[in-house]
């Protein structure tokens, strides 16, 4: 069986606490975007992984497919698998491109096997696996807190808008992003905000937190920002601990030749 593992932008994120387990308490806005990965499961007589498309750094055992599989098949005594991984999107981008292929695969696996998990159990393994893990059990926008992985729905929409993402090449580490925050608390909380304006008020009320540390470190990230409103963007922001930058549009806009050394996205929602 095949599924495509979307990516994720954040619209807002507000670093609130450190945690005495070292991670974050934090409220963001994930928003499901249409660019995604292709990932296959079938089962097999034993267990492969292959992966196609980007390179994805580090050790194969630690890629997130198989921890996954891993998991499940530790709890559900799961027979072998043969999982293909096809890579499109940019890793270490803040687009949660490996969270999502790690809770597809749950996904996958629950089905193939009629595991029969309820969404509150597949999104409990998928936290278990990354703080943005959870968010991709859901198929639609998201508030998050506690260290991602407590969601609840919002009215948040961009239907019929067209969104244009660009990623420099620059990686920014995510524990790194997280090291150079001050945590505080906001006046209004970020699900008031987005639900109260309109995408065209939410530059001056809706912000990453990330921004001002990581734009000091790499300020070509703040010129993409800046090329996004003067292109027209309704609202630009950078998405997770960056390095992809987002605009959000009323119309179809295609930005590759404004940022020809850059990967560019653009598409409707
Ligand atoms: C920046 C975001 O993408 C916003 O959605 C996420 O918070 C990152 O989530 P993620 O990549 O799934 O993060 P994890 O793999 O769980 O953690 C990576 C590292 O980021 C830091 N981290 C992550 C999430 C969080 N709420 N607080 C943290 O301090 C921790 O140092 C952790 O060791
Ligand atoms: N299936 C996978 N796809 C991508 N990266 C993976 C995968 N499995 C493990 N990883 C590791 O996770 C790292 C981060 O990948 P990911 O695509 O989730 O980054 P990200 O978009 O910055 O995530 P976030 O938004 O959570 O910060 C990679 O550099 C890689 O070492």
């Amino acid at each position: 069986m095949v599924s495509f593992p979307p990516c994720k932008i954040n619209l807002g994120l507000n670093i609130l606490s450190k945690r005495p387990d070292g991670y974050h308490n934090l409220e963001t806005c994930f928003y499901p975007i249409p660019w995604t990965d292709i990932l296959e499961v079938i089962p097999a007589d034993r267990f492969a992984f292959t992966q196609t498309g980007h390179p994805v750094p580090g050790k194969e055992a630690d890629n997130l497919c198989i921890k996954a599989y891993e998991l499940l098949r530790d709890k559900h005594h799961l027979p072998a698998v043969k999982i293909h991984l096809h890579k499109i999107l940019p890793m270490g981008a803040g687009l949660g491109g490996g969270s999502s292929d790690a809770a597809h695969t749950l996904r996958l696996l629950n089905t193939v096997f009629h595991l029969q998990l309820s969404p509150a159990q597949l999104a409990g393994y998928a936290a278990q696996l990354g703080s943005d893990c959870a968010f991709f059990t859901q198929d639609q926008p998201m508030l998050g807190e506690g260290r991602g992985e407590v969601l609840s729905p919002t009215t948040v929409t961009l239907q019929k808008k067209f969104i244009v993402l660009v990623k420099p090449d620059i990686h920014v580490s995510t524990a790194e992003a997280y090291a150079g925050i001050t945590p505080r608390q906001p006046e209004q909380s970020l699900g008031t905000l987005l639900s109260r304006y309109p995408v065209e008020a939410w530059r001056e009320q809706i912000k990453n937190d990330f921004e001002e540390t990581v734009f000091k470190k790499h300020p070509t990230l703040q010129s993409v920002k800046e090329k996004l409103y003067a292109s027209g963007a309704l609202y630009a922001s950078m998405s997770g601990s960056g390095a992809t930058l987002f605009g959000i549009f009323d119309k179809p806009t295609n930005l590759q030749t404004s940022f020809p050394d850059m990967t560019v996205w653009s598409g409707g929602i």
